[in-house]
């Protein structure tokens, strides 16, 4: 049993924690899932902002470049119209062409040359500006020399603002700034050239990363094909873009603080440009965007990486916020669910409990045929089982609506008294329990013995009892067996006084026997001891023999009958006995304080004999009389026994008979003066 039910529990155990477990595993799959989604979506999202962003990078480039490039046409334009533009047309023209540009820091009117030209060249500059000479960077570290001998020369002529302007310098100098501009010059249109250290004078080295937009000039109007470009060009109008200068202002347009930009230039080997960050982009994110740029027709790749402090990072806490909240609810439902789990298990094994208890309550009840009753004394009701209504023969529905007055009614009226004062005492705390007997009205009319017991079960906030449960028993059988064993008792007591008086009492005379005769004397010599007088006083029938003869022997018993009678009729104290000795010889043991006393005494019962004047035919005075042996011990010895007195009033009576019978003899024993004795008197 104990077994099978650990068995169980394990198993319950067992359901129990899988299901939390499920619980929980669902709850963090779910939670996991939605962190999933929610990461993808805020991994979209940040895509999408950066794509956005890399957009309006890209656009504010295009923007710039559209400008920079326009402004570049225009000029290129205005120039083929005026080959001989002066220093301070330039200048203007510079001046408002710059202040429009943001990106675009320096404009150039760099003028073809041929090498037959050039002395005339720097002669004609020099007058407009004192010193003009053309030169070329003399090495990395700065300084510059005297052109090499080349055949044409691309010298800076003007230039806006002329502080920064590398006047003079021979962009020949260098093919890979001339390559832009050759093609440029050939496709007829703007041309940016690839990124190189930027040129000022005395600065050269400086490191500021830009390039330049070239747009060639031709004589008169643009020239169709490549030969006539050739031929026709005049020199190229260039406009200075720095790097830096355009990316900030690129990435101010894109908002773009929260990204670290990386600006790669894809002609050839793919060089890096720009980076936000002052090296190279390390490795590669998953979050990368790259956009494709037009810088002048040179191919450009902006990389976009996301920098910790993104705006897209706020997007990122959201899933994990979720999966936070996921999880600790999941949790905290687990937790509720275990919680209720284990509570309804300690109820479900409480309510075990209770019915086993019930159930165990139940089988005792059933066993001992009690009848339960539950009394709540305010509310005047008494619940009772059916088994309490069985035991008076009736149902509980037949006694509907059972109250405190429907046990009163039926509770016999000799004992409603005693019942309620054992119910009081009880209730007043002097009895720790209820318990009382009573009778109770059964259906058919007679009287169930019934036992109950009982205690307060509930009390009042002031102590007063409330309710009271408790049990009946029918006990009229037990009642029955006491009340037989009662009178069985009664009858065994007289059954044995019967016995013990059949063993002492004679029994056609009713007096003591012989057997009796010694147990009386000793009594009476034990108490004649503390100094009281006793007497033994024997009598016999005179002429019985001739009695029997005469009247028969049943006559005879009737004879002896009423002198027995007569004899214990005249006993005057409770100690005194009267015997039957022998056939029609009879004592009389008693107390008397003297010797005369004790005479009258005898007198009186032979008188008595005399009053009954009993006829005898054959006696001299013609009715029956008796001799009486009187002997009377004023202060008995212990040396006095049963057989000396009875063997001293035979004495005496055998001198009443030899004196002529009817009469008293007596023999009086004195302290110290040894024995007197009496003639005997005839009765009178
Ligand atoms: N009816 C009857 N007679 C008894 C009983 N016991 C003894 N007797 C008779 O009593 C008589 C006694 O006779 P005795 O001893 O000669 O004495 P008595 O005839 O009375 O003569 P005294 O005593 O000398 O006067 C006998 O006849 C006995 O049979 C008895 O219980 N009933």
């Amino acid at each position: 049993m104990n077994n099978r039910r650990a068995r169980e529990r394990i198993w319950q155990l067992v359901a129990d924690a899988s299901l939390v477990v499920l619980l929980l595993v669902v709850g963090l799959a779910g939670s996991v899932t939605a962190y999933r989604a929610l990461a993808l979506r805020a991994a979209d999202q940040q895509r999408e902002l950066l794509s956005a962003m890399g957009q309006s990078i890209v656009g504010a480039f295009d923007l710039q470049q559209v400008r920079a490039i326009e402004a570049l046409q225009v000029t290129a334009q205005m120039l083929s119209t005026q080959p001989n533009l002066t220093r301070d047309q330039f200048r203007r023209y510079g001046a408002s062409l710059l202040g429009e540009s943001s990106t675009m820091t320096l404009l150039e009117w760099q003028p073809v040359v041929p090498r037959a030209q050039l002395a005339a060249f720097e002669q004609r500059a020099a007058q407009e500006q004192p010193g003009y000479r053309v030169v070329e960077p003399a090495g990395e570290d700065g300084g510059f020399t005297a052109p090499q001998p080349r055949d044409v020369y691309v010298p800076v002529l003007y230039s806006w603002p002329e502080s920064g302007a590398a006047l003079g310098v021979d962009m020949a100098f260098d093919p890979r700034r001339m390559r832009s501009k050759l093609l440029a010059r050939d496709a007829g249109a703007p041309l940016a050239s690839e990124t190189f250290a930027l040129i000022r004078r005395g600065q050269i080295g400086a490191q500021t990363q830009g390039f330049a937009v070239s747009a060639p000039v031709y004589r008169g109007s643009r020239p169709l094909g490549v030969e006539a470009r050739r031929a026709a060009l005049v020199g190229y109008i260039a406009g200075i873009i720095e790097v830096p200068e355009l990316m900030r202002e690129a990435s101010l347009r894109a908002n773009a603080n929260e990204l670290d930009l990386f600006v790669y230039d894809r002609d050839g080997m793919q060089r890096l440009i720009y980076s936000s960050t002052g090296a190279a982009a390390t490795g590669s994110d998953e979050r990368d965007t790259v956009h494709s740029v037009d810088v002048g027709g040179r191919p450009w790749h902006l990389v976009l990486r996301p920098r910790p402090g993104f705006v897209g990072a706020g997007v990122d806490e959201l899933p994990l916020a979720a999966l936070g909240a996921g999880v600790l609810a999941t949790l905290l439902v687990g937790l509720a669910v275990a919680r209720s789990l284990v509570i309804r298990r300690r109820l479900e094994r409480a309510e075990a409990v209770l019915a086993e208890r019930t159930r165990h309550l139940t089988n005792v009840l059933d066993g001992t045929e009690a009848g339960t009753w539950d009394w709540y004394r305010d509310a005047e009701r008494l619940n009772v089982n059916e088994r309490w209504a069985q035991m008076l023969g009736r149902s509980k529905a037949e006694l509907e609506p059972v109250s405190h007055k429907t046990w009163e009614r039926l509770c016999h009226a000799g004992d409603l008294v005693e019942t309620l004062r054992q119910l009081q005492r009880h209730l007043d705390g002097l009895d720790e329990r209820y318990s009382a007997e009573f009778r109770m009205r059964h259906a058919d009319g007679h009287w169930v013995w019934i036992q109950s017991t009982g205690r307060v079960v509930e009390r009042d906030a002031e102590g007063r009892a409330t309710r009271l449960a408790g049990i009946h028993m029918d006990i009229s059988r037990r009642k029955a067996d006491e009340q037989r064993m009662h009178d069985d008792a009664r009858a065994l007591e007289a059954a044995n006084r019967q016995l013990r008086d059949l063993a002492i009492v004679d029994a056609l005379t009713g007096a003591f026997n012989r057997r009796h005769f010694n147990d009386v004397c000793l009594a009476a010599l034990v108490g004649a001891q503390r100094g009281q007088a006793v007497a033994l006083c024997m009598l016999d029938v005179d002429y019985f023999k001739a009695y029997n003869d005469h009247y028969g022997h049943q006559a005879g018993d009737v004879v002896l009958q009423k002198l027995a009678q007569t004899l214990k009729d005249g006993l005057r104290r409770s100690t005194d006995a009267l015997f039957r000795l022998g056939g029609e010889e009879f004592g009389i043991v008693f107390s008397a304080t003297s010797a005369e006393s004790a005479r009258q005494f005898v007198g009186q019962l032979s008188a008595a004999l005399h009053v009954q004047a009993m006829p005898h035919e054959q006696s001299p005075l013609r009715i029956v009389t008796a001799s009486f042996g009187l002997a009377w011990w004023a202060a008995p010895t212990s040396h006095l026994t049963p057989e000396t007195m009875y063997a001293q009033a035979d004495t005496a009576l055998y001198d009443a008979k030899r004196g002529g019978r009817d009469q008293i003899a007596i023999r009086c024993f004195l302290p110290g003066e040894g024995e007197q004795v009496e003639v005997p008197d005839t009765v009178r």
